[in-house]
């Protein structure tokens, strides 16, 4: 292969092709613990561990776009941006994507109070949620952006667990479960804003090989998650210090 052949970057096509691969082989859906969650194969202990695990990626996804955002300087692109921070936090008094999940804690007979003090969150998810708002914060925007693409894949999952807590959960219903439900039209607005951006400026082989890492190291947080709850509270369950106990944080 000549050096041309090395560099030369990817057409348009092939590069978005890279992208969807990646998330073909690598995303969440595939983790045996959503399997388990979405096939109704769950303990409601073993729902109420998700909760409040994902309760800590629900919040630091606003303030991983709020890093994101103090890096830019372009006010076009921080106006798109902030409508991502609206979509979680809400208004002051009502609203939002935090709120909402919390009402799913409330459904899995979580106390939300509970639930929001952070308290028994797995050290494993702490340190994959941590690194993601690490790495929007200091990535160079491209990668910093290309790593929100997982969203892509996100509707197609939503959906899946819909349609599982409501065939197979008591607690299931459209109030626990508004969290999903709005993702569904919030995630394709962002997304496609965003690939159309990464996809703009990914020239370069290099921009191109730095926006598919960053693609992949976003894949592995939520891999890691997953592989966290698996580990803690799925048999043979092993819960680690300050990990959350079955009988705590209950309504
Ligand atoms: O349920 C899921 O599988 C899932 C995955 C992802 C994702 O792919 O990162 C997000 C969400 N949900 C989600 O609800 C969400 O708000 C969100 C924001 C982001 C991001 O990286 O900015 N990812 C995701």
């Amino acid at each position: 292969m000549t050096h041309a052949a090395l560099t030369a970057p990817d057409s348009a096509a092939d590069f978005e092709a890279r992208l969807r691969q990646i998330g073909a082989e690598r995303y969440h859906d595939k983790h045996p613990f959503h399997q388990l969650l979405h096939s109704g194969g769950c303990s409601i202990d073993q729902v109420r561990a998700w909760v409040i695990n994902r309760y800590y990626y629900q919040t630091r996804i606003p303030m991983k776009d709020a890093a994101f955002m103090s890096r830019v300087s372009d006010p076009d692109l921080r106006r798109v941006w902030r409508s991502r921070i609206e979509d979680h936090d809400g208004g002051v008094n009502e609203g939002g994507g935090i709120r909402r999940w919390l009402k799913l804690a409330e459904g899995v007979g979580l106390d939300p109070d509970y639930v929001a003090s952070e308290v028994g969150i797995l050290p494993a998810t702490r340190f994959a949620v941590d690194a993601y708002v690490r790495f929007v914060r200091d990535a160079p925007l491209l990668p910093a952006m290309a790593s929100s693409l997982t969203e892509l894949f996100a509707p197609t999952i939503h959906k899946t667990r819909i349609a599982g807590l409501l065939a197979h959960y008591d607690f299931a219903n459209p109030n626990t479960i508004s969290y999903f439900q709005h993702r569904l039209t919030e995630a394709p607005k962002d997304v496609a804003f965003g690939l159309k951006w990464v996809m703009d400026r990914a020239i370069s082989r290099a921009d191109q090989d730095a926006a598919a890492a960053a693609l992949i190291f976003k894949t592995e947080v939520l891999w890691a998650q997953l592989d966290a709850l698996h580990s803690a509270y799925v048999a043979p369950a092993r819960i680690p210090p300050g990990g959350w106990q079955p009988h705590e944080g209950l309504l």
